[in-house]
């Protein structure tokens, strides 16, 4: 691959992560691509935010192996957020980006590594900890050969090293022959729960997440076979362990390469109208809370309200319509808010919870049409398993413009976290788990895991320097010897470890060292890290261009139509 290596994925719920290969080692340099971002920002210094206060050229050579280290690591903590990226999880993700960075970088044209991160980045999105995220990043170097279990034991550590075995041992249990069968698969997903750690089998998920991302690489028919597998074993063990989106996303990548014509005609559907209901939802949610938060009875008997706006996915949409052939303007649910009450804790009647959900519904029936006949109250009669909440449907058709439904639920927050985590949980809804007591089983055993994993990444007070004085993680963990400056034995160490000369960091140092006094202080350093934000930023623009670009020259079919499916086909996708 002569370009840049670009890869972008969309972790589950969260924004794309990219990573950007800075300049291919082989092959012509891309010296246009590489002046773009000092020239752009030279010329739009005035005007664009963007614009770094050095438009010094970006780092050529060993320098642009920094910067991708840097890049990285930036925006792996950031996902992180504040509380998880603690200095010990930051020194561990580190070492474990010094170490896959060097080993993956020329692997599969650049794409090993791309797949690496982007796998980091799904389970720093999905609040996983260091020691999983630095798994994650180093389980394609030992499959690529690129790293040893050695390796991975003496410079990350024992943790990460157990999870990767684990993972790997994962990786061996399913064959074809469980899946083709329900009841093996339904027994197979038991056993991944049961046996393996389950932050592995969240690794895992990672990894088949981006492996169905790739899937057009493959062979028509390994692309069936590794969706049939996601399909029954993966996207209801994501659903199993909470991992909502994450299962989502699983589902309609193999709903795609299992059933193309179906899937397009769902697509077609959906995405016909999809910026306008996404735009209708936050529209409805902002009016909506408006008009919760100005009303005098809920004032005084609720004390926070949210609402969740959500679009419904292809894979559901399409379960629906082939569930019992309804038409796709029965599907209630394709547009939908959930509003979530919390009662003041200071009320002496017990009925708060339930009354505010009844107020909440008589607001929504003064603000917009109810249909009649739609709507379920199982907060007076709660359902067998014992999910409580109210569930309307809302026409938000307009004169000469049909649309979807809108299911509005509403619940208090006790009620939500009995729907979330409860005997009604989603998980046991959809996650083919039929047994309450194995859900609640899962989860202490994942929050048990997680535990000890923050307690292993704690940061003990004088350790690391405390975590309070590094404002600047990626500057902390260059300045190893904490005097607030990096040396040029400082950069030559992590140059080395990176792969790259001596004189590189030499001709690092010059570029960055501004006050020419030898050595890079914090200031420095952060001007040296907007330049690797600008070059990001500039990239990320391409891509949205491209996007619309793309959309604006094919204009798709908006009048797609759903076919009427047969019902065999709905309940054979039905996960047992
Ligand atoms: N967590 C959880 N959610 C539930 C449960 N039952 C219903 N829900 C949620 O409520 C939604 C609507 O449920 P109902 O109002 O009973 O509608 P339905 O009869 O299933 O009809 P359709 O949604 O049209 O298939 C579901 O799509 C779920 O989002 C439950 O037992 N647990
Ligand atoms: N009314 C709603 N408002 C906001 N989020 C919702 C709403 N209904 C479902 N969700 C969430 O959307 C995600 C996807 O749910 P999805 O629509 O696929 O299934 P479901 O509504 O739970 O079940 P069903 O397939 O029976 O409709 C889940 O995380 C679910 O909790
Ligand atoms: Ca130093
Ligand atoms: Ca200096």
């Amino acid at each position: 691959m002569a370009t840049a290596a670009t890869a972008a994925a969309v972790p589950a719920g969260g924004r794309p992560y990219r990573y950007r290969r800075a300049r291919p080692r082989c092959g012509p340099p891309r010296l246009h691509r590489l002046r773009l971002p000092a020239a752009a920002a030279a010329a739009a210094a005035s005007s664009s935010p963007l614009a770094p206060s050095t438009p010094a050229p970006p780092p050529e050579g060993g320098g642009r192996l920094v910067a991708e280290l840097v890049g990285a690591f930036n925006e792996l903590t950031e996902r992180m957020g504040e509380e998880l990226a603690t200095s010990s999880s930051s020194s561990l993700l580190f070492r474990a980006l010094k170490l896959a960075l060097p080993a993956l970088r020329d692997a599969d044209g650049g794409r090993a590594l791309a797949r690496a991160l982007a796998v980091a980045a799904s389970l720093a999105d999905l609040q996983m900890d260091a020691e999983v995220i630095s798994a994650g990043i180093l389980r394609e170097a030992l499959d690529a050969g690129a790293v040893s279990m050695r390796d991975v034991k003496a410079q990350i550590g024992i943790s990460t090293a157990h999870l990767l075995h684990e993972s790997l041992r994962l990786k061996h249990a399913p064959s074809k022959l469980y899946v083709l069968d329900d009841e093996s698969a339904s027994a197979l997903r038991k056993f991944c729960l049961t046996y393996y750690d389950i932050r592995a089998v969240i690794l895992e998920l990672a990894l088949k997440l981006d492996m169905m991302r790739q899937l057009d690489d493959l062979p028509k028919y390994l692309q069936r076979i590794k969706s049939l597998e996601v399909m029954k074993i993966y996207a209801p063990l994501a659903h199993a362990v909470g991992a909502g989106n994450l299962s989502l996303e699983l589902e309609d990548l193999s709903f795609r390469y299992l059933f193309p014509h179906s899937y397009d005609h769902v697509d077609q559907w959906l995405r016909s109208q999809e910026s306008e209901c996404k735009a209708l939802i936050n529209l409805y949610k902002e009016q909506l809370l408006q008009a919760l938060k100005a009303d005098d009875e809920l004032k005084r008997i609720v004390q926070d309200i949210s609402i969740q706006g959500r679009y419904k996915s292809r894979f559901s949409t399409m379960k629906k319509l082939v569930k019992d052939g309804r038409k796709p303007e029965d599907v209630k649910d394709i547009l939908a808010l959930r509003v979530i009450l919390e009662p003041r804790c200071d009320g002496t009647s017990s009925d708060w919870g339930p009354r505010a959900c009844h107020r909440t519904h008589e607001i929504i029936q003064a603000l917009w049409k109810e249909v009649p006949g739609r709507t379920k109250d199982y907060i007076s009669r709660p359902k067998e398993n014992g999910y409580q909440s109210l569930h309307v449907a809302i026409d938000v058709s307009e004169p000469g413009k049909m649309r979807p439904l809108m299911e509005i639920q509403i619940r208090t927050k006790e009620m939500h976290r009995f729907a979330v985590g409860g005997d009604a949980s989603h998980s046991l809804y959809k996650g083919g788990l039929t047994d309450p007591g194995e859900a609640k089983r899962l989860k202490a055993i994942m929050l048990a895991a997680a535990e000890l994993a923050a307690l292993r990444l704690r940061d003990l007070p004088d350790s690391d320097r405390g975590v309070g004085n590094c404002k600047n993680p990626a500057f902390c963990q260059l300045d190893k010897n904490g005097d607030g400056r990096i040396s040029i034995e400082e950069l030559t160490e992590v140059m080395e470890d990176l792969g790259a000369g001596g004189e590189d960091a030499t001709e690092l140092m010059h570029l960055l060292d501004a006050n020419s006094d030898g050595s890079l202080s914090s200031d420095e350093f952060e001007s040296f890290q907007r330049q690797i934000e600008l070059m990001r930023s500039l990239e990320d623009e391409d891509d949205h261009y491209r996007k619309i670009l793309k959309e604006k020259l094919h204009t798709v079919d908006s009048a797609g139509l759903i076919h009427v499916y047969r019902k065999e086909l709905g309940d054979k996708l039905l996960v047992s």
